[in-house]
């Protein structure tokens, strides 16, 4: 291709690292660089990308740390040999519902950026709170008794702005934050996603939220397509609805809205054109379903540090169960979703427990979870006449559905529906391995079914495809139970770009935001470039009749399961 073609560049700044990938007007990925917070990080005592209280059950993240992390991917672009002169677009993803604070001289700051400096040396000013209230956090129980209660319940809540209240959600966030920080509060100027942070580096003043990332705070009424005042006047606290507001800013609608060029910053610094033009950075969630044209019968589950299970959906179907949000780019489509805090991290307690009891760390440290996972039957079952093990597995408090930290093991009978709590016939850790993925996958099973529809031939309903993105995609063992719980009459997929998905969707947002004919749609024009051959791979087979019918009985069991656990935790706490 000629060396002067367009490029455009996607940045997914989520819980564990920070990542640029670079396509051209084809869809082909032309470079990705990575910032690792544990491991290529200075100066911050985080793990797995986070600090924590735990007194509070607090989770946060150093703001100053992504500055660190943008200067590093950007830096190790330019080692790659990036032509900065050659990209277009930029568009970004950040892990949802983080909020920045940024203090009284920050469009000043942000304005005046030194092409001399690096961000991190000259921003770490611009924040009135040097942290960002992370996803994993868990302190907001009061303030989202107060939410659910605003609009008279959870239902109303869920049907006004897509969910019910959750801790993580930016607007019992902030209503905490007035609470617990009440002067740093007055003196904030604006209020950030992760998402429109991002933007706001590259423009040099305080961008916008995105149009789907906004849906992430129980504060937007989708249907209205506004704040929910009786929302924003309880977030706001004892403080001014006007001062609230002024910190959120507006929402365009447009998600390939042209926000700007890029400061003369990254023109000095790195020789990007000056006319390389930022379009909305979103959710990484949003993201994600970018990454492909998404048919509204497949399905996607992004196993990274959270397990999220993604549809694109023309109905709105609010329940307080699950979260929609508004499409990234589509208006009239909508973004299904459930999410898990006990995902990647949960797994890893598992895969190194069963490397302990090995006594053995291989250099491929999923090896043996791995393969303890495939030969181990479904749900424990050498016979049919044996009871189904399934159970609960988090360690950390979880959101879906929301128990604290805990572990459950138990056996079902799906003859009697007899269940039981117990570890008999348990063999831990072993058995956890499968155990813990069938738990994952059935809990995405049963809050699923109804979005999803018989392909048809008397099948039962499932997806049509599954596709699995994040870090957890490249594991094959993964990959095979989840389409004998999930099904999917044409297969598990993978993408080519293995855990990239985010930062590939953000990077064809700008594609779409730049190259777009007038009202061209995302699907439309991603879809008339998109190479199914190169681009994704078979990796499982879905659908497998027997199994599948298997693990409909055992959803059944899990549903019970969640059920005794949700009533012993409330019998506990009365
Ligand atoms: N081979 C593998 N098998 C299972 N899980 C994996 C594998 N490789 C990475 N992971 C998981 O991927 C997670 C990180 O996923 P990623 O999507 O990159 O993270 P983020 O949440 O930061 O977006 C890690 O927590 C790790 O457990
Ligand atoms: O809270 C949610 C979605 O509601 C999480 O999915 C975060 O968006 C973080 O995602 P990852 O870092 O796991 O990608």
């Amino acid at each position: 291709m000629a060396s002067d073609t367009p490029l455009y560049i996607g940045f997914d700044l989520s819980t564990q690292q920070l990542k640029g990938l670079v396509v051209n007007s084809d869809l082909k990925v032309v470079h990705v660089a990575k910032f690792d917070f544990d491991a290529d990080s200075h100066g911050f005592p985080i793990k797995k990308g986070v600090l924590n209280n735990e007194a509070e059950h607090e989770v946060f993240a150093p703001v100053a740390l992504w500055l660190q992390a943008l200067d590093g991917v950007l830096e190790s672009l330019r080692k790659q040999g990036l032509d900065f002169r050659r990209v277009k677009g930029i568009s970004g993803a950040g892990q949802q519902h983080g909020s920045v604070y940024w203090g009284q001289n920050a469009e000043s700051l942000l304005r005046n950026l030194d092409s001399s400096k690096s961000l991190e040396a000259q921003l770490e000013g611009a924040f009135s709170h040097p942290y960002s209230p992370n996803w994993q956090d868990s302190s907001t129980q009061k303030e989202c008794d107060e939410f659910d209660a605003a609009l008279g319940d959870r239902e109303h809540l869920a049907q006004a702005t897509g969910s019910k209240a959750h801790h993580r959600f930016t607007g019992p966030q902030i209503l905490r934050f007035t609470r617990k920080h009440p002067e740093i509060y007055e003196k904030t100027s604006r209020i950030s996603l992760v998402s429109s942070f991002l933007a706001s580096l590259f423009l040099g003043h305080v961008a916008p939220f995105d149009i789907s990332d906004v849906c992430g705070m129980n504060l937007w009424n989708i249907k209205k397509g506004e704040y929910d005042e009786r929302l924003i006047q309880l977030c706001s606290g004892v403080f001014g609805v006007e001062g609230l507001k002024q910190k959120l800013g507006e929402v365009p609608e447009d998600g390939g809205l042209h926000l700007g060029s890029v400061h003369p910053y990254f023109v000095e610094r790195f020789g990007f054109s000056p006319d390389c033009t930022v379009i909305p950075a979103t959710g990484d969630n949003p993201a994600t379903i970018l990454a492909l044209p998404l048919l509204p019968s497949d399905a996607m589950v992004s196993l990274g540090t959270s397990t999220t299970f993604l549809m694109s959906t023309p109905s709105y179907k609010p329940d307080p169960a699950t979260h929609f949000f508004n499409h990234p780019t589509t208006p009239g489509l909508y973004m299904f979703m459930l999410c898990y805090k006990n995902g990647g991290l949960a797994r890893e307690h598992v895969r190194d427990a069963i490397n302990e009891s090995l006594k053995d760390t291989p250099a491929q440290p999923w090896a043996n979870f791995d393969k303890v996972a495939l030969q181990t039957a479904p749900l424990g079952q050498h016979n049919a006449s044996d009871p189904m093990k399934m159970g609960l597995f988090f360690p950390r408090h979880e959101i879906v559905p929301n128990i604290s930290k805990g572990q459950w093991r138990f056996t079902y009978d799906a003859n009697t529906g007899s269940l039981k709590e117990t570890t008999d016939g348990w063999n831990s850790p072993q058995d956890e391995a499968r155990a813990i993925i069938e738990s994952q996958m059935l809990s995405l099973r049963l809050r699923s079914r109804d979005l999803t529809q018989s392909p048809g031939n008397g099948l039962p309903s499932q997806p049509r495809r599954v596709y699995l993105v994040g870090g957890g995609s490249k594991n094959k063992a993964i990959a095979k139970i989840a389409g004998e719980i999930l099904g999917g009459v044409e297969g598990v997929y993978s993408l080519d770009v293995g855990d990239n998905a985010c930062a590939l969707g953000a990077a064809y947002k700008a594609v779409w935001g730049i190259e777009r004919q007038p009202d061209q749609t995302f699907e439309d024009l991603i879809g008339q470039r998109w190479n199914e051959d190169e681009f994704i791979e078979k990796i499982a087979d879905g659908y497998q009749k027997g199994v599948f019918e298997q693990y409909g009985q055992a959803v059944e069991g899990f549903e019970k399961m969640e059920l005794k656990v949700l009533q012993q935790e409330a019998d506990k706490a009365n």
